[in-house]
């Protein structure tokens, strides 16, 4: 099985999921995916993601059902199969004691060592390519516990690159990432996809860069069904809001990304370019502001500075424009 590809990286039908002493967590799951396919596994918490994860990549039993992976049933794979075709990274990042960034990404490669555990100069070559691709090759020599989250996270991603698995699952590889570490991974899978036609499934609850990034949306909805559909369909008919049902934000179709909901949402009389009148209703909403003002509102750019005016009295800085217009 090793060298033949089959058209399909992965299917799964008729598939339940779940903690065996408990009631199934999902059941009746069904979906294909293909080499060089960037999916993203959305949906509310506890929706379980997190499960069908582990169990696509059999790290978990599944409770019924299919599990097809390059064209072979899961049940007939053996252990070295497994690490060559499935590599998971869960949300739980352990830190284990006294151990570098290189000795992680090595393990990495023991699934594929003879008996004797030596890792040979390709494996080594094989660790070192996947520190360069995840960029964190000048800290292959740090303790896990000096890194920062994106760092470990990067190193977790190390590690089943170095496994060279041809399929990813990465369990919400983002959080605790601030927003440019966050888009640098959504990157990076991207790469993995489109240079190395690996097939990555990333549960996430980053859902604007999922929609900028994948190509396609598996949404486990409320009623456990899995919707498999393109974001952008998603978007258009209305049941990506779904995923924040109750929870006060939208989907805005002209900026494209989610916003708070803003019942109150008002628009003053304030003139100047529609970016600058933009933040300044922006902040006069989130404080509550009334838009009855007697005075003439404006906002200007001059030689770069930004000046508000409230009738004949002007300022240079929003906090003291909002202070007066609060004080009125
Ligand atoms: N080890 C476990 N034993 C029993 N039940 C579990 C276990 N792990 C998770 N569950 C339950 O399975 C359900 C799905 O959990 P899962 O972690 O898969 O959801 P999730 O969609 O990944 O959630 P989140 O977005 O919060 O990470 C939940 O009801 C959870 O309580």
């Amino acid at each position: 099985m090793t060298d033949k590809y089959n058209d399909i990286a992965l299917e799964f039908d008729s598939l339940s999921i779940g903690y065996s002493k408990n009631e199934p967590v999902a059941t009746n799951l069904s979906a294909k995916v293909s080499w060089g396919e960037n999916i993203a596994l959305v949906g509310q918490n506890g929706s379980g993601k997190s499960t069908l994860l582990k169990t696509l990549s059999l790290l978990q039993a599944k409770l019924h059902g299919t599990i097809t992976i390059n064209g072979k049933n899961s049940d007939h794979l053996d252990d070295k199969d497994k690490a060559q075709f499935t590599g998971i990274v869960l949300t739980r990042r352990e830190v284990i004691a006294n151990m570098t960034v290189e000795d992680l990404v090595m393990l990495g490669r023991y699934p594929f060592t003879p008996w004797h555990g030596r890792l040979t100069k390709e494996d080594l070559k094989k660790v070192s390519n996947a520190l360069e691709a995840t960029g964190i090759y000048k800290k292959r020599k740090s303790l896990l516990s000096e890194l920062s989250d994106g760092q470990l996270q990067k190193a977790w991603i190390a590690r089943v690159l170095a496994q060279e698995s041809k399929i990813l699952f990465l369990d919400e590889p983002t959080s605790f990432l601030d927003q440019p570490s966050k888009m640098e991974i959504f990157g990076l899978i991207s790469d993995l996809v489109r240079k190395e036609n690996k097939t990555v499934i990333t549960a996430t609850h980053d859902l604007d860069l999922a929609i900028q990034k994948c190509h396609r949306f598996w949404l486990l909805n409320e009623k456990g069904e899995l919707v498999d559909k393109l974001p952008e369909e998603l978007i258009m008919d209305g049941s990506i809001n779904d995923l924040f049902a109750g929870k006060g934000f939208e989907f805005d179709l002209d900026q494209g990304r989610f916003i708070r909901k803003n019942k109150f949402s008002r628009n003053y009389n304030i003139k100047g370019s529609p970016h600058l009148v933009k933040w300044v209703e922006h902040a006069f909403n989130k404080h509550n502001i009334s838009e009855n003002i007697p005075e003439k509102l404006s906002v200007t750019e001059s030689d770069k500075k930004l000046i508000f005016r409230l009738g004949e009295k002007e300022f240079t800085r929003m906090s003291q424009f909002l202070e007066s217009i609060k004080s009125m």
